[in-house]
């Protein structure tokens, strides 16, 4: 080929041949979009100019940086030179990466064998594709950066999204994750790099909810960053400029809503990873009109609803003495808010789902934020986290004042004198101290619940305290380059000053901890993973307009009741990872009967609304079994368009 090329250079050149004495003739490709991209005689990568991304429909198929020939070699060089300093430095050495980048290859190669070894591992390699790996991937993505996967949409686009989607090769699209990389697990903005967590998301939408991979899309909206680290760095891929805000911002996520639904009608949009400012607002404004849902506030919320009724099954109690809990929150963003509302709820509704009792559901809990415990007398509260606030005179009752850290708040030692606090008119009143049921971290603050603060959860009233520390990525030996984001504390750390008898979980996966004696500590890894794969693929199914409330409480209570009394009696909460394409399965039809009686399902392909009504449970678990796509090599044949 490359003969009958160098004799003709203006067909089906390389693009090498601008270097030689043709000039700078102009090569004629008869490809366009990803075939380009996915050829290496063609492929430019992030050099490909504004104009060349326009006429071979490139643009949206790779970050917005157009980056000289000069800064592709520097970043390249870059990335090969930390690998060599990282093996000869031995135990630093993320492993996990390059069990990554082995992956990712493959990924590009072969997307069934790539699924196939996925699915058939999926505890081994779930934590390097997602949380934790995929954290330190966002990280150092733009060293790892290769072949572009997903769209990005950038603030230099407004205008244009809408020709650009129809760059994206495929007609049909069932799932897109997108994020504009603001709040990127624990680690904060990471800008365009954030396109890393929507890809690890679908790939767990392909492997554990057997989503066609022909059929996601991961989707990076570049408005800028504020990561002071990346606007300096030369070889950034993403716009160097500091993020819109206000109206400007809002456009540019109005105008991307409203081209990918225009071409893909029935597509499902999962809002990851945006800083809980926009998080909220974005639900607001788009949740009735739009398929779509944010994984941080509502798919975490279920998870650890699921996880705090475990928790009190655990303690040997029944499901419905949840209200009764004391429960610290630590972190009031958009992960924590959304499972304080899910807790508010869940608990009014089991005392009687009327106005009273969604009040006095408000007193089971003490929400810790950056500057300590919110109440009343607190000045600027944000507008989610109002109702939280808890009134000063009651906390005052409990030897708490505004702003009491976590230990103060776990153990009430604020204003305690023995166990009495000072009154004016009375002298002394018992102190009602707090002795929380169970403390839930999302904070993003490494070692939160610090040796003292778990000493202090000793004085729980509970018979079992629950810890939740939900936090991501992780910090363990192989990933010392994380230095914040991790989680509030490990197993080991709970299980060994609290005791053994506990519940632990945390948001990305921990071993099991040997407590001597025969016993394990078990480690539940409480991550919105067992639940958005089956609302997505559940909202899919049913043909949902909506992912209604109803629908998300559906699945929560679905993964709530998937373990067994004997699983909970052990301490776990959390179904194993090996078991995820099948709990995926159970929450996808748990969300599709709610939409059947919510009457909003109007079918799917050739089950159209009436048909799904005909279904009994058995049917509708068999219909989602039927539909989850399997990696198999199918039978090819050419055909000429
Ligand atoms: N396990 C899971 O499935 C999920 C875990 N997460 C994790 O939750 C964490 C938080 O996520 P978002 O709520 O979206 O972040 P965010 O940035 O919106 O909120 C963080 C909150 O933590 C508070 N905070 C900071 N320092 C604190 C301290 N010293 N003590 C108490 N609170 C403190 C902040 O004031 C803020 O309210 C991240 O690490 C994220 O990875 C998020 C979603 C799902
Ligand atoms: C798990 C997840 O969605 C997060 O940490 O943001
Ligand atoms: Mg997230």
């Amino acid at each position: 080929m490359s003969s009958s090329c160098s004799g003709n250079p203006l067909i089906m050149s390389p693009t090498r041949s601008f270097t030689t004495t043709e000039g700078h003739r102009p090569t004629i490709v008869h490809k366009r979009s990803l075939d380009i991209l996915h050829d290496p005689w063609f492929n430019k990568g992030t050099a490909f100019t504004m104009t060349e991304r326009d006429r071979l429909d490139l643009r949206g198929l790779l970050p917005p940086n157009v980056m000289s020939t000069d800064q592709q070699i520097d970043r390249f060089m870059a990335d090969l030179k930390r690998l060599q300093v990282q093996a000869r430095d031995g135990p630093s050495d993320p492993y996990a990466l390059a069990k990554w980048r082995i992956l990712n290859r493959l990924h590009d190669r072969n997307e069934t064998m790539y699924y196939k070894v996925l699915i058939a591992n999926i505890e081994e390699y779930a934590p390097i594709v997602y949380t934790p790996t995929v954290g330190l991937v966002c990280q150092n993505y733009g060293g790892l950066f290769r072949r572009p996967r997903g769209m990005y949409f950038s603030a230099e686009d407004r205008g244009e999204m809408m020709s650009m989607v129809y760059n994206w090769p495929a007609d049909q699209v069932d799932m897109i994750v997108v994020t504009d990389g603001s709040r990127i697990l624990g680690l904060g903005d990471l800008g365009v790099q954030g396109i890393g967590i929507a890809i690890g998301k679908l790939d767990l939408y392909v492997a554990a909810a057997g989503i066609n991979p022909q059929r996601v899309l991961p989707v990076m909206i570049d408005v800028g960053t504020n990561n002071e680290k990346l606007l300096k760095d030369p070889l950034y891929l993403g716009l160097q400029r500091h993020r819109f805000e206000g109206e400007e911002y809002l456009a540019v996520i109005d105008e991307f809503m409203e081209a990918v639904f225009t071409r893909w009608p029935h597509v499902i949009v999962q809002f990851e990873d945006f800083q809980s400012k926009w998080a909220f607002k974005l639900l607001q404004r788009y949740r009735s009109t739009y398929r779509m849902f944010n994984d941080d506030v509502q798919g975490t919320a279920g998870v650890a609803i699921a996880g705090l009724l475990g928790a009190v099954r655990a303690q040997g109690r029944p499901m419905i003495d949840f209200p009764k809990q004391k429960i610290v929150v630590a972190g009031a963003g958009s992960a924590g808010i959304g499972v304080l509302n899910a807790a508010r709820k869940t608990m009014a509704r089991m005392l009687g789902n009327n106005e009273s009792a969604f009040e006095s559901a408000l007193r089971q809990f003490w929400v810790v934020d950056a500057n300590g415990l919110i109440t009343d007398e607190r000045e600027y509260i944000d507008p989610e986290a109002r109702p939280f606030a808890r009134k000063i005179k009651e906390i005052h009752r409990q030897g708490l004042k505004e702003g009491a850290n976590l230990v103060e708040v776990v153990f009430a030692s604020f204003l305690c004198l023995g166990n009495r606090i000072p009154v004016q008119a009375s002298g002394f009143l018992p102190v009602e101290q707090v002795k929380p049921d169970v403390l839930l971290g999302l904070s993003a603050v490494g070692g939160l619940f610090s040796k003292e603060v778990l000493e202090a959860l000793k004085g729980s009233t509970s018979t079992r305290p629950a810890i939740f520390a939900m936090s991501n990525p992780t910090k363990n030996g192989m990933f010392l380059v994380f230095d914040w984001g991790e989680a509030e504390c490990t197993p080991e750390e709970a299980f060994s000053i609290i005791g053994d008898n506990i519940i632990f979980a945390s948001g990305s996966p921990f071993n099991n901890v040997d407590l001597g004696n025969g016993h394990i500590g078990h480690c539940n890894q409480g991550n919105n993973m067992y639940l958005f794969p089956g609302i997505g693929l559940g909202t899919l199914l049913s043909g949902s307009r909506i992912i209604s409330e109803g629908m998300l409480q559906a699945a929560a209570e679905c993964l709530a009741a998937y373990m067994t009394e004997e699983d909970v009696a052990k301490g776990i909460i959390y179904p194993s990872i090996s078991s995820i394409r099948d709990i995926t399965k159970e929450v996808a039809a748990a969300v599709i009967k709610e939409a059947i009686e919510e009457d909003l399902a109007e079918g799917y392909r050739e089950m159209d609304a009436r048909e799904l009504q005909k279904l009994n449970e058995e049917e509708i678990v068999e219909y989602v079994k039927n539909n989850m796509w399997s990696p198999e090599y199918p039978t090819l044949v050419y055909k000429q368009d």
